[in-house]
């Protein structure tokens, strides 16, 4: 019976101050596209602010975070840089498409092998059941090294087109290099993350409280940029 009074007397006396700080959505943002296309380093350059100095191939999946705030909310980007290589990401592959909340196709623009693997990057999230509500983008990188690009804009801005999807051409190595603009969303790298995430708030999906992992899997999210941190782990084999 005491313990009802207390209870009363504490709901009673409960100021909006002492209320719990509303819980941050996560954003569980997948990275995927051939090997060396630069996932990596669009990851690290959105978390970290910068291009890493070296790069390893990604082996299983990288988690790196942001805080962003957008609108007066804390919003917690969670990006999965996930391998290219089909030997480093067999054993994962079926992780990296649950709970997904939206889609990063990524090519080369000097390497049309990467630009023709696109459809079958495409397939694999079909196979995985990933519906077509969730928000799907295609980014063109390496569009600083200008003398050397082998995917053209147009070609590239059709097959965006064709899937539905907004095209991005940048370069994590210098994000203010532009594309050449012929109809895409030529930008940098901050923005085309930031697109995603007004995106995703707008549709205010479920809260995730850490990334979902088989049994005697530890990950520790590092802390993002806005943290003071790098924003980097690795689940595997951290890259950066
Ligand atoms: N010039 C230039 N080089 C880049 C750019 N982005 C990445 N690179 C280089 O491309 C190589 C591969 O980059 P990663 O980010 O490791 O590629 P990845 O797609 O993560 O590769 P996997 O982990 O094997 O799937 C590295 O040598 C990078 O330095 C860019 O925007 N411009």
């Amino acid at each position: 019976m005491a313990e009802i009074g207390s209870s009363v007397e504490f709901s009673g006396s409960l100021s909006s101050s002492a209320l719990p700080p509303p819980r941050t959505r996560i954003f569980k943002i997948i990275v995927i596209g051939d090997s060396g296309v630069g996932k990596t380093c669009l990851t690290y350059r959105f978390c970290a602010g910068k291009f890493p100095e070296k790069t390893e191939a990604t082996i299983g999946v990288d988690f790196r975070e942001r805080l962003v705030e957008i609108d007066g909310e804390k919003i917690k980007i969670q990006l999965w840089d996930t391998a290219g290589q089909e030997r480093f990401r067999k054993s994962m592959v079926q992780h990296y498409y649950r709970n997904v909340h939206a889609v990063v196709f990524v090519y080369d623009v000097t390497n049309a092998a990467s630009f023709r693997s696109l459809p079958a990057w495409i397939e694999e999230c079909k196979q995985h059941a990933l519906g077509t509500e969730v928000p799907r983008i295609l980014v063109g990188n390496k569009c600083d090294l200008q003398d050397s690009i082998q995917v053209g804009t147009d070609v590239a801005q059709q097959f965006a087109d064709t899937h539905s999807m907004p095209l991005f051409e940048t370069s994590a190595k210098n994000p203010n290099s532009q594309g050449d603009s012929g109809g895409a969303n030529s930008d940098h790298v901050e923005a085309i993350f930031m697109t995603v995430a007004h995106k995703l708030k707008s549709q205010k999906p479920l809260v995730l409280s850490q990334p979902p992992m088989g049994s005697g899997v530890t990950v520790n999210l590092n802390r993002g940029r806005d943290d003071g941190g790098d924003g980097a782990k690795g689940w595997g084999c951290s890259s950066c």
